[in-house]
């Protein structure tokens, strides 16, 4: 390659993006716009895509817009036949998650479900480096977790010491790592999205749908990242002793009850002081005018919205004018 150009495309910004996923006619575009106005009130470069179903209706689409998202329609992923019917829309609506390894013009994505809210820049996250699935390890100590032997066993991954893996008794080791598929950073790539679709239709769903499929899928290329870059709110009353508050970056309100635009405090744990302090911050983010796109603070113009899109450059949002 010429010298000129050698430098050129070497000091070329990176290809990336957050991603993040809309299915349905719900109230769940309302998580879209929160997080897209939190990447934006903490500077982020990169612009927020957000993979959506064909079942999300023209008006929700309209509001990511103008929110200055990039919204790409994905072709639903259905499971295998087997079993499903009872929970067939949980189960397209999640797997259908795996479309997003499609989006090439991306050389490395950060996703976050809609239920996220970042509270601190995260763009070094595209800096990691290559070739393996980061992710935050997820807590076994949940009811929605009795279906398995680690939670019958009382075994947590957050805390491998207070309940001992009973290895001798059972013959196993203990379950290997496994992530909250809620935020994780990856490479897209088409030969990527043939494996996971081809592995799908030959895996039975199970109760944590496309989470437990990549958790497989991913085992050996899996690295934990601290649990700042995720957290689960659960950590909060379950593992306190991980979890440094005033330090954390990225927030899921996957709680029951704990969705912010859905918040009743009524629900198990969602009285708390460190909850309502999250909800509100969440709201705080969402009510901001002047993280609105375009409000004149942190905007992008057409021009540079298009190259983003195209995957050409990074997003620079423009310094704010105070
Ligand atoms: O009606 C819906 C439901 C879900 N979603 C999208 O799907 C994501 C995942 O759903 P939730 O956030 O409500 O669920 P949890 O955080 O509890 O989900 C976790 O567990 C699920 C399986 O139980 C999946 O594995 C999911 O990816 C994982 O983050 C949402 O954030 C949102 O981006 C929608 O757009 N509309
Ligand atoms: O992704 C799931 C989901 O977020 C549940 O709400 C939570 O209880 C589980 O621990 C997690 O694995
Ligand atoms: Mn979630």
């Amino acid at each position: 390659m010429a010298p000129m150009l050698k430098g050129i495309v070497e000091d070329a910004p990176k290809r990336a993006a957050y991603v993040t996923f809309l299915a349905g006619s719900g109230d769940y575009w309302k998580g879209v716009v929160g997080l897209a106005k939190g990447l934006r009130a903490v500077n982020s470069a990169y612009p927020l895509v957000v993979a959506v179903l064909p079942d999300v209706p023209e008006d929700h689409r309209r509001k990511l817009l103008a929110q200055g998202c990039l919204v790409r329609e994905i072709v639903p992923v259905y499971p295998p036949e087997s079993q499903t019917q009872f929970a067939m829309a949980y189960y397209v609506i999640n797997y259908s998650k795996l479309r997003i390894w499609e989006f090439v013009e991306y050389e490395r994505i950060v996703y976050l479900d809609a239920d996220i809210q970042v509270f601190d820049n995260i763009d070094h996250l595209f800096d990691l480096d290559k070739g393996s699935f980061y992710a935050v390890m997820n807590c076994f100590c949940e009811k929605t977790w009795s279906h398995t032997p680690q939670h019958k066993i009382g075994y947590c991954q957050q805390c491998p010491d207070r309940v001992v893996w009973p290895e001798r008794e059972l013959g196993v080791p203990p379950p290997p790592l496994y992530f909250n598929a809620g935020m994780f950073v990856h490479e897209p790539s088409l030969a990527t999205a043939k494996a996971l679709l081809d592995k799908l239709v030959v895996t039975d769903p199970t109760p944590f749908a496309e989470q437990d499929f990549l958790n497989m899928f991913f085992r050996d290329v899996y690295k934990p990242i601290p649990p700042v870059y995720n957290l689960v709110l659960a950590m909060l009353w379950r593992h306190p002793e991980n979890v440094e508050l005033e330090k954390v970056k990225v927030v899921h309100y996957c709680a029951a009850g704990s969705k912010p635009w859905r918040y009743t405090g009524e629900e198990a744990n969602m009285d708390r002081d460190d909850i309502k302090m999250l909800v509100k911050k969440w709201w705080d983010i969402y009510n901001d005018q002047s993280l609105d796109y375009n409000s004149g603070n942190g905007t992008t113009d057409p021009l540079h919205a298009a190259l983003a899109e195209a995957g050409a450059v990074k997003y620079f949002p423009a310094p704010s004018a105070a």
